[in-house]
């Protein structure tokens, strides 16, 4: 189960390494190991993303910490990681800095959300009606990992969503590894497409 796992998250990051959504160091990623006890496996601290090693990831518990004996340190921002997999039923959660998703979170970050409307990608999330719109929660960007935890979780209801970190990033969750890439990856159409659209309106 592990190693399919491990392969899985693999897989993913070599194609959002591909797209260059690793830049400096950022991002980091998790997949859902088992349930009872929860583990999970998560991208270790500090490292290049784009690199593939046998270090890449460690697993860890319900609270985040290494399950097993490593010298490696998990992902700073496990602890988001960890609100998803306590409070749903995801099973794999994606999260990276874009130019475009930083600018998106701050244009619309005074509002606490940004709302896409009027295009064929939200459907990406499952809202297929003519008038549907998406909405994405916008929080401050805490230095203070618990406290940005803690304003996260206020925004982890379902098994599958988004929310934008301001002049961060944007974190992803979805019930596998599929799902949440496709989300990642309709969240950052949306976003470029509305970066573009607001620089050609003024
Ligand atoms: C230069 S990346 C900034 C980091 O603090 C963080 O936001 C990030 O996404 C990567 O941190 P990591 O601890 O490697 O998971
Ligand atoms: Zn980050």
């Amino acid at each position: 189960m592990r190693q399919q796992k491990w392969a899985e998250l693999a897989e993913v990051k070599r194609e959002l390494a591909a797209r260059d959504w690793f830049m400096g160091t950022s991002g980091n990623l998790s997949i859902k190991v088992s349930d009872e006890p929860l583990t999970f496996l998560v991208t270790a601290s500090g490292k290049d993303k784009r690199k593939e090693t046998a270090e890449d990831f460690l697993l860890v518990g319900a609270d985040g910490q290494p399950a097993e004996a490593t010298y490696l340190k998990p992902s700073a921002e496990t602890l988001l990681h960890v609100k998803i997999y306590n409070k749903t039923n995801a099973g794999c959660v994606l999260h990276v800095h874009t130019v475009d998703n930083n600018i998106i979170s701050e244009w619309y970050g005074d509002e606490g959300e940004v709302i896409f409307t009027n295009q064929e990608m939200i459907k990406a999330f499952g809202l297929w009606e003519e008038d549907a719109a998406f909405r994405i929660p916008i929080i401050p960007n805490f230095a203070h990992i618990p406290t940005l935890a803690k304003a996260f979780a206020d925004h982890v209801h379902e098994d599958r969503g988004a929310v934008l970190i301001r002049n961060h990033g944007v974190t992803v969750w979805g019930k596998d590894a599929f799902e949440a890439k496709k989300f990642l990856e309709a969240c950052e159409f949306l976003c470029q497409y509305y970066v573009k659209l607001l620089l050609l309106k003024r």
